[in-house]
């Protein structure tokens, strides 16, 4: 054990599983299981020996039970559009792609099982208790209860360029809504989560985000249901007029961007406008259009539009301006900086 913890950044002996094709194993430190293989772990390791004490309880806001939605976190404070309201390193990740599917669970469950129970145990007790109180929407009879809590609380984040879902307990407590007001960012640096006031936000607000990734009404109302068991309440969904209202909107934007994608765009001015009009749509505050890493997105959308029609000028300020959002929205360490970076020096 005294090898392990000198020359390997994990306090336990990694515990090993075949998984479909993946030798997948549960490693531990300070209050840290990743339930993952030896690539993606090799990379967290890097944060995971950095480890500060970035997890601090937010002065922003409070969590209280919140009608119709068990916990939520409500401001204290007026926070201005901007503010970093808390960050939080994971207590507990496990690769995506060890998981079946919400309607066909995999044949071999029993060993995910196993290793996600494994690495819960070997958190503190104060850690697994923290786990122990976090909401959980229950699927059926094939899934334990901490995988139950992950899909519920889970958010999606990179280790090594591999998609994970990880467990950040204190951020499990703002729940979602369409229209919400705040986004999260996500360093594979140190594995933090970061969330930040999307628009000035008033003491007495609960604080939200978006659950949800751009889609129709329709499919977003359908797995917030089947995925986190509650029935979407928001304006967007409970109002027809809304719902039609955010669809049309969502396939203009898709239209502007087929459009900048073909032939039928040739000049200068009418590059400019299509791509004025697509940045408006993913402007307001409807995160189903837009959600983070949207604005970032779009603004690749004109740049690359821009360089193949050979507008230089254009792209190049479509691609500074798409670097700039995605720092914003991103953060330093999102892997869109880098990349978008690379392009510029290279126009
Ligand atoms: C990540 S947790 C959010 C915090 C949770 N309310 C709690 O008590 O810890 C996700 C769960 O919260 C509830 N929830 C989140 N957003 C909701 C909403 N807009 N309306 C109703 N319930 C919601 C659902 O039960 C969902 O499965």
């Amino acid at each position: 054990m005294d090898y392990l913890i000198q020359h390997t950044p994990w306090t336990q002996l990694p515990r090993c599983l075949q998984v479909k094709d993946l030798a997948a194993c549960v490693y531990t430190r300070d209050g840290l299981s990743l339930v993952t293989t030896l690539d993606a772990a090799s990379d967290a390791a890097a944060a995971v020996i950095e480890l500060h004490k970035l997890s601090q309880q937010s002065l922003f806001y409070e969590v209280r039970e919140i009608p119709g939605k068990g916990k939520g976190a409500v401001a204290t404070r007026d926070i201005p559009r901007g503010t970093s309201i808390i960050t939080e390193l994971p207590l507990l990740l496990a690769r995506l792609d060890l998981f079946g599917n919400e309607t066909s669970p995999l044949p071999h469950q029993d060993k995910l099982q196993h290793l996600l129970q494994g690495a819960l145990a070997q958190l503190s007790m104060a850690e697994q208790q923290a786990v122990q109180n976090l909401a959980i929407f229950q699927r059926g009879s094939d899934t334990s209860f901490i995988e139950d809590v992950l899909r519920t609380n889970g958010l999606g984040v990179n280790v090594g360029g591999i998609a994970h879902t990880g467990l950040y307990p204190r951020i499990s407590r703002l729940n979602h809504a369409c229209r919400p007001n705040t986004f999260w960012r996500y360093s594979p640096r140190t594995l933090a989560v970061e969330f930040v006031a999307l628009r000035d936000i008033a003491a007495g607000e609960e604080l939200t985000h978006s659950y949800i990734q751009r889609d129709t009404v329709e499919v977003t109302r359908h797995d917030l249901l089947t995925h986190w068991g509650f029935n979407c309440t928001c304006e967007v969904c409970s109002s027809r007029d809304q719902r039609q209202a955010l669809d049309d909107k969502m396939a203009r934007l898709k239209a502007i961007e087929m459009s900048l994608s073909s032939e039928q765009v040739s000049t200068e001015d009418d590059l400019v406008s299509l791509a004025d009009e697509m940045m408006a749509l993913v402007d307001g505050d409807d995160a189903l259009l837009a959600p983070r890493g949207a604005y970032s997105y779009h603004l690749v959308v004109a740049a690359q539009a821009a360089w193949t029609r050979g507008f230089g000028g254009l792209a190049q300020r479509y691609t500074e301006q798409a670097l700039a959002a995605a720092i914003v929205y991103g953060g330093p360490d999102d892997e869109h900086v880098g990349v978008l970076r690379q392009v510029l020096k290279i126009m």
